[in-house]
């Protein structure tokens, strides 16, 4: 795929950019190695200062940014000014908490034969990121500000359909001030991925995009003993008990289908509803999904823009025609609507039976699949059947069923009452084949840490007898 903007909602390319040669990318990696030893000796409080400015220069830069995001995928106009709030969010949440989790962990001395035991935690150097285009400033931003706050160093490999964004944030932290070259966005092909990750001045990589890309990257990876963190596709399923408030339910889960024009791999995807409200709930749904408005992105009236490629819609396309052909029912949409740009509709299909690909694949578009299920228990066995294990949905006020979802569920998230959402202050990832290792809080910071266990025995001259350190050998 070539590196360019092409603005979904018309078609047309604006931009295109040259990939960097070998020379350049080699000149950028020294740079990076370069600012790896010297950015992990940085003060804690230059950083915190660093991740601040950096927040409040993206509050700056907010509707430019929202309408770069806006032309080169299509997401609309509001959902990128809510993305870059994110964003600003979370670098200011790295900067309040970060300096507390960097603190060096004590352990029980005594019990190891030493004068001082603690854990401290190191940043591990150079990490590669490779990041899709769906939420094009957050996915990176989930990745740098707890890797800037570590003390890491970030090459982001973003997709090529988003170039300015990814040179933006580049400069979105140069201009905060954080040391040169400990952010740099690599115009490379995906083809250039392997030379990279394998280059001994990498020392691990994140990927947030497809499974066969993750499977790519961490086989690269596992080949030269890596670290790598993964953040691949969802199914997410969306269960609807009778106990539920289905109108609310039914609001919720337009959104959670429809946020992002479909394409978001927490959104809600498969639709699992007790028979007992099935048709109530299914009424309430197509009427919901019907009244959104879908069209210019720039508009604010619209909630569902462009997808955000030519060949995501066509294989949008394809999903519901295989859905069709093998017996299901279209309740709502279904039909590409005949204007420029690579617009689909809210859509909602039911009937769904094992043989088409909607029951385990997932439909990156606002296509929901609805199936009517007898139990919670039937819901989860099919949802769990599934090979992804991202994020999770349950309505219901029955305490036994919001702890039989969270207990049997096969997913990293669990959301009851409400959609699967990302937040700076919770951990993010899944199971499955929908990755490993998790994002935000302390523990998508220490992903990327070495915790360097440290052993400190008597000084010589306080020793009285004995060697100290053989107690539990
Ligand atoms: O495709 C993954 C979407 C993640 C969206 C989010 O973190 O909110």
């Amino acid at each position: 795929m070539a590196i360019a903007t092409t603005d979904p909602t018309t078609g047309q390319t604006l931009r295109t950019f040259d990939p960097l040669t070998d020379e350049q990318l080699e000149e950028a990696l020294a740079r990076a190695a370069a600012a790896a030893r010297s950015y992990r000796l940085t003060p804690v409080e230059d950083r915190v200062r660093w991740l601040r400015a950096a927040a409040d220069a993206l509050d700056a830069d907010t509707d430019d940014v929202a309408e770069l995001m806006t032309t080169e995928m299509g997401k609309t106009l509001t959902a990128a000014k809510a993305e870059i709030g994110k964003c600003a969010a979370a670098l200011r949440w790295y900067a309040e908490h970060g300096p507390t989790l960097l603190e060096p962990e004590p352990k029980d001395a005594g019990a190891v034969g030493a004068e001082q035991a603690y854990v401290t935690y190191q940043p591990i150097g150079v990490v590669l990121a490779v990041m899709p285009w769906n939420f094009p400033l957050w996915q990176a931003m989930r990745f740098a500000a707890p890797a800037l706050m570590a003390g890491n160093v970030g090459l982001l490999k973003h997709a090529s359909n988003v170039p300015q964004t990814a040179l933006y944030l580049a400069e979105l932290f140069r201009k905060a001030g954080f040391p040169d070259d400990v952010f740099q966005t690599l115009l490379i092909g995906s083809g250039t991925i392997e030379r990279v990750l394998r280059d001994d001045r990498v020392a691990a990589a994140t990927l947030t995009g497809s499974a066969p890309a993750g499977q790519s990257v961490a086989a690269i990876a596992g080949d030269v003993l890596k670290k790598t963190v993964l953040e691949l596709g969802g199914a997410d399923p969306f269960i609807v008990m009778p106990s539920a408030d289905l109108d609310r339910a039914a609001d919720v889960a337009v959104t959670a289908r429809c946020q992002n024009n479909g394409q978001s791999c927490i959104a809600a995807k498969r639709f699992f509803v007790h028979r007992d409200v099935a048709e109530e709930f299914t009424r309430l749904f197509a009427e919901k999904l019907a009244a959104l408005p879908v069209g210019d992105p720039r508009d604010p009236a619209t909630k569902v823009g462009p997808l955000a490629t030519e060949s995501g819609r066509d294989d949008v396309e394809a999903y519901v025609a295989d859905a069709v052909e093998k017996g299901a029912t279209v309740v709502v949409g279904g039909q590409r609507p005949d204007r420029p740009g690579w617009f689909y509709p809210p859509t909602l299909l039911t009937g769904i039976t094992p043989e088409m690909r909607v029951y385990d694949e997932e439909v990156f578009g606002p296509v929901a699949a609805l199936f009517t299920v007898d139990s919670l228990g039937e819901a989860i066995e099919i949802a769990n059947g599934h090979p992804y294990g991202l994020g999770s949905n349950l309505w219901s006020e029955d305490e036994g069923e919001r702890a039989e979802f969270v207990r049997d569920i096969a997913a990293g998230m669990a959301f009851v009452n409400g959609m699967t959402t990302s937040y700076p202050e919770l951990p993010f990832g899944g199971v499955k084949q929908s990755g490993y290792g998790r994002e935000l809080t302390e523990l998508g910071m220490r992903e990327f840490m070495n915790a360097k266990t440290v052993w400190v025995g008597p000084r010589s001259d306080q020793q009285s007898s004995g060697d100290t350190a053989t107690a539990s050998e």
